[in-house]
């Protein structure tokens, strides 16, 4: 009798989808480096092939975690302002919609910044293990929003009038609230999503916010799951 396949774990589809987004690596470029555990393994395992082949790239990183991260991999960094054009961006998601390819992220907190650099790369390609794609976006993952902190109770009074039922991000350790890396709060808020690019744009007009984890652009995402070929989801 056959043997039955062993399910493999989420971190075996991470890494799966991280080693094929590292061989979209070419010699020469620049490369927006994501953060979360997905992107880590991106990130290991373009410091490997550095060292294997001698890449000559830079990486620009979405978050002070990816910054430490690369350094420790041997990944040269350069800032968004030196890096002129960015080549390829790979980062993560919490989620994604099948069909129109639009995410959540900033599980992380670290969206604004992973905006920033995905949407200016010339390529962005997320990577995702299979449980992360949806059929409707936003219905058991929330937006983040990073937010001013002199800001946040209007951003929560104007998040209540819209009938959402906003919640402060804080963390499992310390007493108070995640203060981001660039040194704001996060409100988290299920709504729902019809069509993610005007969602993203309503989010961003609450005054006192300053980015939402709407992403309603990417290339290509990459899907790790049970079978050999990691699938690929194209518009
Ligand atoms: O958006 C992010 C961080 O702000 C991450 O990319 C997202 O949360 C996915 O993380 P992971 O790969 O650990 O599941």
């Amino acid at each position: 009798m056959a043997k039955k396949k062993s399910a493999e774990t989420q971190d075996d589809l991470k890494l799966k989808v991280a080693q094929e987004a590292s061989k979209l690596v070419k010699d020469e470029m620049v490369i927006g480096l994501g953060s979360g555990s997905t992107a880590n393994m991106f990130i290991k395992e373009l410091g490997k092939r550095i060292v294997d082949e001698e890449l000559y790239i830079y990486g620009v990183p979405t978050s002070f975690d990816a910054k430490m991260l690369a350094s420790q991999c041997g990944i040269p960094l350069v800032s968004l302002d030196q890096a002129g054009q960015i080549d390829l961006a790979v980062d993560g998601a919490d989620e994604v919609e099948e069909g129109s390819l639009s995410l959540i992220k900033g599980g992380g907190g670290c969206h604004t910044m992973e905006k920033v650099i995905d949407y200016s790369a010339k390529e962005f390609v997320v990577l995702v293990d299979e449980s992360k794609v949806v059929a409707s976006l936003g219905e058991n993952t929330p937006v983040p929003l990073e937010v001013l902190p002199f800001a946040y109770s209007t951003v929560l009074n104007t998040l209540l009038e819209m009938n959402t039922a906003p919640s402060i991000r804080v963390s499992g350790g310390k007493m108070g609230p995640v203060i981001t890396d660039n040194g704001n709060m996060i409100i988290d808020v299920f709504t729902k999503i019809d069509e993610a690019d005007v969602k993203e744009k309503e989010l961003n007009n609450i005054v006192g916010v300053v980015e939402n984890g709407i992403f309603s652009k990417c290339d290509k995402v990459l899907v790790g799951n049970d079978s050999k070929k990691v699938k690929v989801l194209k518009k």
